[in-house]
């Protein structure tokens, strides 16, 4: 973890920066990257809890790791290959990316199979080839999956449950896991995070995991790794945050996050008062992140776009501004 990096290392992001395209398919010219200046190694056996705020960039260095999003090949190595270009990395299982569009539909080694179909839990399970049974078994009892569920008519967590039972079926060397565990009832999340820890104690694997929901980790993890408007603000072991605070672990990232939004409110005051548009990352000729409806209100009303808005994109998360209209994205 951090600067350490060796021959065990299984994730190496050195100097990262990412720029979601613009409608054109480019960042848009000018445009402060969204990820910048993020350097990380992680080492076999690591169980790395992401954190930050909503909006801080962790689905996107996740997607990233899972080579859903193209950077250039030295930025980001994983089992010392380029995620976005080795295909291999993820069709054979040893790089694993569960959450996001995944929870839709199932994605196992590359093939996306939607969830909600009339099928059998059975059938999704052992339809999968080259499985060793004895994994099956194990996973089948760590999420209580009964086998005669229907998957149109289950429960969301316990589809939920299935679906990660085939998303872990092969043997993983990285995990990268994006907040996949709200549906599960406490007794299933005890058991998946149980299975996870023993994943990486007994057989190596590198997991990380995005969450906001702290309950029941306070030990689970042997990293912690802050982010911060897609910046790294801290990656420590887990052991240093307990000597550094008394607090439990959702205290202390709910007193980073209190801080860090403490500080944006000053920082957009200062701007506000120099004359500066409050939020850094607002209309940029074609897309508006940060506080999308106020930017784009105060672009519309800047003649930068003539806008149909309405009162339905308050608190919207993303918009793009063509020439005519507000896309909701
Ligand atoms: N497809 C996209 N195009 C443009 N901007 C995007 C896109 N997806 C996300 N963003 C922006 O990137 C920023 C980071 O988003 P991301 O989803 O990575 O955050 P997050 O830390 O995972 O947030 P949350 O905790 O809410 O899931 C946000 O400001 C978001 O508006």
């Amino acid at each position: 973890m951090g600067e350490k990096n060796n021959s065990e290392s299984t994730i190496v992001i050195k100097g990262l920066k990412f720029t979601y395209p613009g409608i054109d398919g480019h960042p848009p010219p000018g445009s402060t990257p969204l990820i910048q200046d993020f350097n990380l190694t992680l080492n076999s056996g690591d169980r790395c809890l992401l954190v930050g705020s909503n909006g801080a960039g962790k689905t996107t260095i996740l997607k990233i790791l899972g080579g859903k999003h193209m950077v250039e090949p030295d930025m980001v190595r994983v089992l010392g290959r380029s995620a976005f270009h080795d295909t291999a990395l993820t069709s054979s299982g040893d790089l694993c990316y569960l959450g996001g569009e995944w929870r839709r539909d199932v994605a196992f080694a590359g093939f996306d199979v939607p969830i909600q179909m009339d099928v059998s839990a059975e059938k999704m399970l052992f339809g999968v080839g080259g499985i060793d049974p004895g994994r099956r078994e194990e996973l089948i009892k760590v999420l209580d999956v009964d086998l005669s569920w229907r998957m149109h008519k289950v429960s969301d967590g316990q589809r939920r449950r299935v679906q990660i039972c085939m998303g872990l079926l092969k043997p993983f060397k990285v995990l990268l896991l994006d907040e996949i565990t709200v549906d599960l009832d406490v007794l299933a999340r005890a058991d998946l995070l149980r299975f996870l820890r023993k994943e990486c104690e007994e057989r190596g694997a590198s997991i990380i995991y995005a969450t906001h929901i702290f309950d029941g980790l306070e030990d689970w993890p042997s990293n912690i790794v802050y982010v911060a408007r897609g910046r790294l603000q801290l990656a420590i072991p887990m052991d240093k945050v307990k000597e550094t605070s008394n607090l439990s672990l959702m205290r202390t990232v709910e007193s980073w996050l209190r801080k860090e939004r403490d500080e944006d409110r000053k920082r957009r005051k200062e701007r506000k008062a120099s004359g500066l548009p409050e939020f850094e990352r607002q209309f940029d000729g074609s897309r508006v992140t940060g506080d999308p409806a106020g930017a784009a209100i105060r672009a519309v009303n800047n003649g930068w776009a003539a806008g149909r808005l309405n009162s339905t994109i308050a608190g919207e998360e993303n918009f793009v501004l063509s020439s005519n209209r507000v896309l909701r994205q």
